[in-house]
């Protein structure tokens, strides 16, 4: 599955063209109809569904208003079309992945509904008003359901508009009185409907608009919480947070030949650089020390600063011997001065101890375990790693 596309907030807010309501990007409109299509796919469901089971109860009630033989019989048929249509969109509208095909299928749907809800008209009693009402309902709840784009509200509204003036004026048992007042009731419902379908459309780019920014300000301040300001390395919190995340991952790979491994860092004679050298000297070091290790381990895998000039380094998917071998790497451009501090006048060296994370382990476990190998390659003599015993 592909990437969920976001806008990108940094590049300002993307502004809206006034009467049609869309983004005047057009690749943002279309990130924003992509992200919004489940919500719209969920509204035309329950739409379809909601005229799926009321059209039988019409049915009922429309014994008692139609003409007949041969309306009757038609208005059966409508109705039965009716039915046939929203069951297949109903089965259809869940596997629309595009909103142009989305657009496209609702479009021939309501094209279909419309037609023949005004056919169905001719065959009311002369109850063109109780029609016209229902048909009146269902135009604005669309209008302002959103599920319709501005473009094809106006669409949809110049036609319906169009053929339920037609068939107004053909109505024989109106008198010219009822007849302008029906058109004038077209005409004010159908340009209320625009009105409220470009303030709808309006509204939810704003509101996605407001929604992404609040997205993108809780992400910075959740990376700011999780990193530690000096190094730009994850902090203690957030090992503690993730650590669940690092359980389950210790666990799913139980069986495998590749596991997870943790490895202490604690630079030596620290103290010593801060008092020769200055404390300014030695937070360069620490920066040059987390860069030089994210620069070889992978994407994936983690450095978190601990405190002072304490590190751990959790690698994913690997094996005892990827493992030592990295930290070995480490060593050797420590000791051949690949740090780049130049103020230094001997390379920094560090000790590291390395343990495996186990299914079994908890935070407490694991660290102390570490702990010990890191102790016992300072007490060997430091710039040097020694394996934890399990
Ligand atoms: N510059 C700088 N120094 C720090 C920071 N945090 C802790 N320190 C210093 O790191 C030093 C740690 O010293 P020790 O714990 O004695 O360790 P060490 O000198 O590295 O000795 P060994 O670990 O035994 O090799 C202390 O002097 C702290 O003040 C920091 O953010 N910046």
């Amino acid at each position: 599955m592909g990437e969920k596309p976001t806008i990108d907030m940094e590049s300002g807010s993307p502004s809206i063209h006034r009467f049609i309501a869309v983004f005047k990007d057009p690749e943002k409109e279309h990130i924003f109809r992509q992200e919004e299509l489940p919500k719209q796919r969920r509204l035309v469901f329950g739409l379809c569904a909601f005229i799926a089971i009321s059209i039988p109860i019409f049915m009922l009630s429309d014994f008692m208003v139609v003409k007949p033989a041969p309306w009757d019989a038609f208005l059966l048929i409508q109705r039965l079309i009716h039915i046939g249509a929203c069951v297949i969109f109903l089965l259809v509208i869940p596997r629309v992945r595009r909103s142009s095909t989305y657009d496209a299928l609702l479009f021939c749907t309501l094209f279909v509904f419309f037609v023949l809800l005004e056919l169905g008209s001719f065959t009311f009693l002369g109850d063109y008003a109780l029609y016209a009402l229902f048909d009146i309902i269902i135009m604005l709840s669309l209008y302002a359901s959103g599920i319709l784009t501005v473009k094809l509200s106006t669409i949809i509204c110049l036609y319906h508009s169009v053929v339920s003036v037609l068939i107004v004026l053909t109505l024989k048992d109106l008198n010219v009185h009822a007849q302008i007042m029906m058109i004038f009731g077209y005409a004010l419902t159908n340009g209320a409907g625009i009105l409220l379908s470009i303030t709808h459309h309006k509204n939810v780019r704003q509101q996605y608009l407001l929604q992404q920014s609040l997205r993108g300000k809780s992400l910075q301040l959740k990376s700011l919480a999780y990193r530690d300001s000096l190094t730009n390395a994850l902090n203690r919190r957030s090992f503690q947070d993730h650590f669940r995340d690092i359980e389950k991952m210790a666990s799913r790979l139980e069986h495998n030949d590749k596991g997870l491994f943790m490895i202490a860092a604690d630079i030596d004679f620290f103290k010593e650089i801060n008092d020769n050298f200055g404390h300014d000297v030695g937070d360069k070091v620490l920066r040059a020390f987390v860069r030089l290790i994210e620069a070889n381990i992978r994407s994936v895998d983690k450095v978190y600063r601990f405190g002072g000039e304490e590190f751990m380094i959790l690698l994913q998917e690997c094996t005892i011997e990827t493992a030592t071998a990295r930290v070995e790497k480490i060593i050797k451009l420590l000791n051949s001065g690949s740090l780049g501090v130049e103020e230094l006048e001997k390379p920094v060296t560090c000790s590291f101890g390395i343990t495996p994370v186990l299914a079994s382990d908890t935070i407490d476990s694991v660290c102390i375990r570490v702990d010990e190998a890191l102790y016992a390659a300072k007490k060997n003599g430091r710039n040097q790693y020694v394996l934890g015993s399990l």
